[in-house]
């Protein structure tokens, strides 16, 4: 039996910048189950990272959330806000958007917790990594399971974790309890560092970049979070170590049930990793099932055109191999009201030019696609023109003559 945990919808997110919007995220609608991996693959400038961040509410100006619900399940949390903000609570259900943000904050590295590409930036330079995993493991100590005393505990949860804190000058010293301590050591061991009571004592850059991925893994752990968000955790290693963290991420789940947000480009990694997945084009979840409905049953042309880049899915190393065409800039003032995939869809059809919504597809009752095809069947007659984009003038990027001027 498993339960939603995380209930996205409609979600939005726009940069509002000096060449203009940028719709980096639109009306996304996310079901996450608690215990599950859930996978979300696609090219670069697709949107993930925004997503993640989105969820966690960690978008910066000149980004802004400008819509939507993240509807998360947890009963205590629930209990907490239902006087204050009842229109935020459905049951076990909070709206993480309709509450104060004090409360969302300290959620993080309870609830939620993120860990990216690139370690450093989850670390503090002056500090060993042993006192930053302690600390995290404080926070998680110090976390009351009613959010109406959260206030006290938000400045410790901002510290908690360098992954949010990047710009947080830390205290010189705090306190740290030896029973936090020897959980850092122990967290270390179970991230697979060996000698973990003398490495505890090393500061960052005695790490080396391996190592540092799993220490940034053990920070973001320290807390149990509910849910785990990994942004590329293994792009930035070698092929050797991308696959010993993503078995270290498999036995930790496996081990905590945690959930996990996997964001990749990578769909080897989704295969090895995910039960469930959804392919992110151009701000939008265009289709999104079981591993099963999303690599067999697959119905939109981008899914395919993804698939059909990647040679071997069983081994790691799966990389796209680009589409031809080019990821539309996500500016709102060139986003046309039609199928974005369109200009670069082999598939394209007259119906293509309206916008579409996601469709129920066959598979699974997760299986969804934001394509036509999910509801008729390609037909050749409806095709448009092969040059239709180009001579609309329906194109995302100037035309090599234009740039040649
Ligand atoms: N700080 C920002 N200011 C302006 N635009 C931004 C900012 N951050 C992201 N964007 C825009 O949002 C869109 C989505 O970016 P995002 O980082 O989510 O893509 P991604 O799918 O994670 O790509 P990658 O695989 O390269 O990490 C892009 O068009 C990007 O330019
Ligand atoms: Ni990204």
């Amino acid at each position: 039996m498993t339960r939603d945990l995380l209930r996205v919808s409609d979600l939005s997110t726009r940069y509002f910048t000096q060449e203009g919007q940028v719709n980096a995220v639109s009306d996304l609608d996310l079901r996450i189950q608690s215990g599950e991996v859930f996978g979300i693959v696609g090219e670069s400038g697709s949107g993930k990272s925004v997503t993640a961040r989105s969820l966690v509410d960690l978008i910066n100006p000149p980004g802004r959330i400008t819509g939507g619900e993240i509807w998360y399940r947890n009963d205590d949390l629930a209990e907490g806000v239902r006087e204050d903000h009842p229109d935020a609570v459905d049951g076990s259900f909070v709206d993480l958007r309709g509450i104060p943000e004090g409360i969302r904050n300290s959620l993080r590295g309870t609830s939620f917790s993120m860990i990216f590409q690139d370690p450093e930036s989850s670390f503090n330079p002056s500090l060993t990594v042993g006192e930053q995993l302690a600390e995290a493991v404080e926070v998680q100590r110090r976390a009351s399971p009613n959010p109406r005393s959260t206030r006290a505990r938000t400045k410790s949860a901002e510290y908690s974790l360098g992954s949010y804190a990047l710009s947080t000058v830390m205290s010189s010293k705090r306190y740290v309890s030896p029973e936090s301590h020897d959980r850092a050591v122990e967290l270390l061991e179970m991230v697979g560092i060996p000698d973990p009571a003398k490495r505890a004592e090393e500061y960052p850059h005695e790490y080396s970049g391996g190592m540092l991925q799993r220490a940034m893994i053990a920070q973001a752990i320290a807390g149990e979070p509910d849910v785990l968000i990994a942004d590329e955790p293994t792009t930035a290693l070698d092929v050797t170590i991308q696959a010993q963290v993503l078995n270290l991420l498999d036995d930790i789940q496996a081990e905590t049930g945690m959930t996990i947000l996997l964001i990749t480009h990578d769909l080897g990694v989704i295969a090895r990793m995910c039960d469930r997945v959804g392919v992110m084009y151009a701000g939008e979840l265009v289709e999104r099932g079981t591993l099963e409905d999303v690599f067999d049953e697959h119905v939109h042309p981008y899914t395919t055109g993804l698939l059909g880049s990647v040679p071997e899915l069983d081994s790691a190393g799966g990389a796209l191999t680009p589409i031809e065409g080019n990821v539309p800039s996500l500016l709102d003032a060139e986003m046309k009201n039609r199928c974005h995939f369109a200009d670069r869809c082999p598939k394209a059809m007259d119906d293509c030019l309206s916008h579409p919504p996601e469709y129920d597809a066959d598979g699974t009752d997760h299986h969804t696609a934001r394509c036509v095809l999910a509801m008729r069947e390609y037909n050749e007659a409806d095709a448009l023109p092969p040059d239709y984009f180009d001579a609309s003038g329906d194109t995302d990027e100037p035309t090599q003559m234009e740039a040649d001027e």
